[in-house]
């Protein structure tokens, strides 16, 4: 589909000059390879290429949540892409699924979460903080993924408006004060999906997660390692990421059932 004002584009020029911008007329793209008057992009479909004002080559994409992730503006802590990726994985969340989350921080879960469920899906998050929702909607809106996802103004440890949600995310600094509403709300074999950056934290949910029925339960780290590629000098890079934080997961039961 060509592209229009208001989509959003990944101006991909080489490996470490990434670009995530939205179509608007009069305004112009900069970077130290060149410029690009971003009307010129109307019209032109994602995978072709550009020239920048010096000749040099770029490629138009169309965004990823990874892009968002690397692009987008973060006021909170956000969650990693290996994080992300593998609490959706273990969610078995689909197209057309209700998943609740909280906190929304700055959207980064949020917008994956929405690109999963699809157009028929629904994603309802909930914070405390209105400032965090303000940067989380402009984050949603600038992927084009807004009317998927609900927002609420609220403490999730005073209750959860939904009922048979099909999936519970949560990253919250205590979210074992929240379990028995998650409970009450999932549908059966649901899933909570929980980040915690401390083990403290997980041994407090975990055993607030034993008080209900809750069945397939997992405490885990993802550990992920770059490595630089030459030729006769590949190994792990020796800088990155070393902590993120953990991962529970649980799947709703009904005992006696
Ligand atoms: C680390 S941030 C979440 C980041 C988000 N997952 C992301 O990837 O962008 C934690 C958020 O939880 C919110 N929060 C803390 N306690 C909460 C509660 N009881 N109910 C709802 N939101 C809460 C905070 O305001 C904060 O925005």
């Amino acid at each position: 589909m060509p592209l229009k004002e208001g989509d959003s584009v990944v101006i991909w020029v080489d490996p470490k000059r990434v670009f995530l911008v939205k179509i608007e007329k009069g305004k112009k793209f900069g970077s130290d390879k060149g410029t690009l008057d971003l009307s010129t992009l109307i019209g032109k479909e994602y995978g072709s290429t550009v020239s920048l004002s010096t000749g040099v080559q770029a490629y138009l994409l169309r965004p990823t949540p990874l892009d968002a992730y690397n692009g987008l503006r973060r006021p909170s802590q956000v969650l990693y892409p290996k994080d992300i990726s593998y609490m959706i994985y273990v969610s078995g969340i689909k197209e057309g699924d209700t998943v609740v989350e909280a906190g929304t921080g700055s959207g980064f879960l949020t917008i994956s979460l929405a690109y999963t469920v699809g157009g028929k899906g629904r994603v309802i998050t909930y914070d405390i903080r209105e400032d965090m929702q303000e940067t989380a909607r402009r984050n949603l809106s600038f992927m084009g993924l807004l009317d998927r996802v609900t927002f609420k103004l609220k403490d999730i440890r005073q209750g959860i408006d939904e009922r048979d949600v099909d999936a519970v995310f949560l990253d919250m600094p205590d979210p074992w004060n929240t379990i028995q509403y998650v409970h009450d709300i999932l549908k059966p074999s649901g899933s909570v999906v929980i980040f915690v950056p401390t083990v403290n934290q997980i041994e407090k949910t975990v055993l607030k997660i034993s008080e209900f029925d809750f069945v397939d339960v997992h405490a885990e780290e993802l550990i992920v390692r770059e490595y630089q590629v030459k030729e006769n000098a590949t190994r792990p890079k020796n800088i990155g990421v070393v902590h993120t934080g953990f991962i529970i997961r649980a799947r709703k039961s009904i005992k006696g059932s």
